[in-house]
């Protein structure tokens, strides 16, 4: 469905050359839920430009839904959806009004137009919404009318940028289901952007990772996840006890990445549940009393961390702001 090669653009802005994306390959099969995830800034929303046709790249190839990203950029926007960051709504126009207008722009009758105008209120759990302006809506509301008017032309591949940013945790879920059903019910391939981990985590069956425009991994959740070695173990003690507890958690076979913080001592070990008995005797025969204990699998903000260095969320605070200007 996709297959890109050294995907690459530059932006020049006031004499500043910034290299956004510098050339990723991306592969995405059909029927595939893939996520781009990656902090702030990091060129997921600009990969997508390129990808839906709405930025040229400044080197690399791709084929999108079959046809040539460069070559064919009309037959790649007749074959994808897209929901923007933004949305795409006109605040003043009827639900229905506004998928139909959507249905007509993609050369359908005014009968089918209206006839996919139904469907998709219907799809989207929007059919009690029909009459209402899409101002009046509310976020995920509006987020599931974007979905709508991207599947107006019944594409195959849908491209989604940060689907549920800006959204309360129900929303969100709700949203996550509507995603899920797009591919299990109607067979459409996604391909989305988002910064939240526990977004990608849950919803995709494959995470691309993308760090200062480059790919840094790729794989399942669970594969990226195994990359980090081991769980990570919190064990609470007294605070003149630390320092000991601290050289025993360290004698454990595998424990790596000793750190104290306060009362506490973190490290990783390899099986977090196994270690705990051993770590209870040991801790005992040093004569220290366990407060507390915590065992935790590795997460993907640990992938991102044993990648890059940096946490992801440490990352999306050090971001660098986006240029106001568009340089295309
Ligand atoms: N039109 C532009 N002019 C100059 N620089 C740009 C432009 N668009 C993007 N950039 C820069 O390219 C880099 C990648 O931006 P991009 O929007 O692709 O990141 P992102 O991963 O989508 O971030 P976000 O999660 O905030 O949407 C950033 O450094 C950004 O400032």
């Amino acid at each position: 469905m996709i297959r890109a090669r050294g995907l690459a653009r530059k932006f020049t802005a006031r004499g500043r050359t910034v290299e956004a994306v510098k050339g990723v390959d991306i592969e995405v099969s059909e029927g595939e839920l893939v996520g781009f995830l990656g902090p702030n800034g990091a060129g997921k929303t600009t990969t997508l430009r390129m990808l839906t046709t709405l930025l040229r790249p400044t080197a690399g190839e791709a084929t999108v839904g079959g046809c040539d990203l460069l070559r064919d950029p009309v037959g790649v926007r007749r074959r994808i959806g897209y929901v923007a960051q933004s949305g795409g709504s006109a605040p003043e126009c009827k639900v229905v009004e506004e998928i139909e207008l959507q249905g007509r722009l993609y050369g359908l009758s005014k009968a089918a137009a209206r006839r996919r105008g139904a469907a998709l209120t219907g799809q989207l759990d929007l059919s009690g919404l029909d009459q209402r302006l899409t101002k009046t809506l509310s976020g995920g509301q509006r987020r599931r009318l974007d979905i709508a008017l991207s599947l107006v032309h019944e594409p195959k591949l849908l491209f989604f940028d940060e689907p549920t940013t800006g959204l309360d945790p129900q929303s969100r879920a709700n949203l996550w289901e509507h995603i899920r059903r797009l591919r299990s019910e109607h067979g459409v391939t996604l391909f989305l952007t988002t910064h939240y981990l526990d977004e990608a985590d849950s919803l995709c069956d494959r995470i691309l990772v993308i760090d200062n425009g480059e790919l840094v991994a790729e794989g399942t959740p669970d594969a990226l996840k195994a990359r980090v070695s081991g769980d990570g173990v919190t064990v609470g003690v007294p605070e003149g006890a630390v320092a000991v507890a601290a050289e025993v958690a360290g004698r454990l076979p595998g424990a790596h990445e000793v750190t104290t913080v306060d009362g506490s001592v973190t490290f990783r070990v390899p099986r977090g549940d196994t270690a705990m008995p051993e770590l209870l005797r040991a801790l005992d025969s040093a004569g220290v009393a366990m407060t507390s204990m915590q065992v935790q699998r590795p997460t993907l903000d640990d992938v991102f961390l044993t990648l890059t260095g940096r946490s992801l969320r440490d990352a999306e605070a050090g971001a660098t702001p986006k240029e106001a200007a568009h340089v295309a």
